[in-house]
């Protein structure tokens, strides 16, 4: 009489599926322009903001144009987006071409004939810009991409990341102007800020145009789909 073999034991349970990590929607920019200082600054929340917004960058895919170099925020900003495997665009004037003054720039660098030349480069190449604490060159940039918002030369959404309430007396500047009659209420919400990266971003993401030219002196403005980041949006001509 046969004798029966014992059933082999069931294969062990299939090993649980890892958690699948929430993936960010894709983003609307595809490079994004970054002011920021030449310098550290104090404190360490300046330099945590910076790589902060590097690694969001990355997170959404995004790459990164700059004003090239290695020295204070622009080489912390830049080095994080390249070490996550982002592109990393340095426009960079021939005349501070030099290691001593800029330092080493990582990624592809665009040597151009002048610092005009190289904001125009800038902003041509980005889909939104976005400020960090920084000193007179920061501003200067910044004030120019929103004044060139104001007079439909672009229509590409304006971040500011307020680290620390660091622009806090810049955007009372700014509403004192408005105030007083020289910005107009619309013009105000062409800056989108936000105290961290990933807010900020995520107002840009959803934030519409800032300005039409046609539209200066006849403004009729509609909250943005977001509602939530103060920009306006303008719906067709009037
Ligand atoms: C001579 C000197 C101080 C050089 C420092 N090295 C720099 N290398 C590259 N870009 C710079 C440099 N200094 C200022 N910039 C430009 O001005 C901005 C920063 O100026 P700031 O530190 O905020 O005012 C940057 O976005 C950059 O476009």
């Amino acid at each position: 009489m046969e004798t029966q073999q014992p059933l082999p034991p069931p294969p062990p349970p299939p090993p649980p599926s890892l958690p699948r990590l929430a993936k960010k929607p894709p983003s609307r920019f595809r490079r994004v322009c970054v002011f920021c200082g030449s310098s550290p600054g104090k404190k360490p929340s300046y330099q945590l903001a910076a790589i902060q917004l590097g690694k969001e960058l990355v997170e959404r895919s995004i790459d990164l144009v700059y004003g090239g170099g290695s020295v204070g925020l622009m080489g912390l900003v830049s080095q994080a987006v390249y070490d996550g495997g982002r592109h990393v665009l340095g426009v960079i004037p021939k005349t501070l071409m030099f290691r001593e003054i800029t330092g080493e720039t990582i990624g592809e660098v665009r040597p151009v004939s002048g610092m005009h030349q190289r904001k125009a480069e800038m902003a041509r190449q980005a889909d939104a810009f976005i400020a960090l604490p920084g000193g007179y060159g920061t501003l200067e940039e910044l004030l120019e991409v929103i004044t060139w918002a104001q007079l439909g030369i672009h229509e590409k959404p304006v971040g500011l990341l307020n680290v620390d309430g660091y622009y806090n007396s810049l955007l009372c500047f700014i509403d004192k102007a408005v105030d007083e009659g020289f910005i107009t209420p619309t013009a105000r919400h062409i800056i989108v800020s936000a105290t961290s990266a990933h807010e900020l971003m995520s107002k840009l993401e959803v934030c519409g145009r800032p300005l039409l030219l046609e539209s200066y002196n006849k403004v009729v403005t509609f909250p943005c789909e977001s509602g939530t980041c103060g920009c306006t949006l303008l719906r067709g001509k009037l």
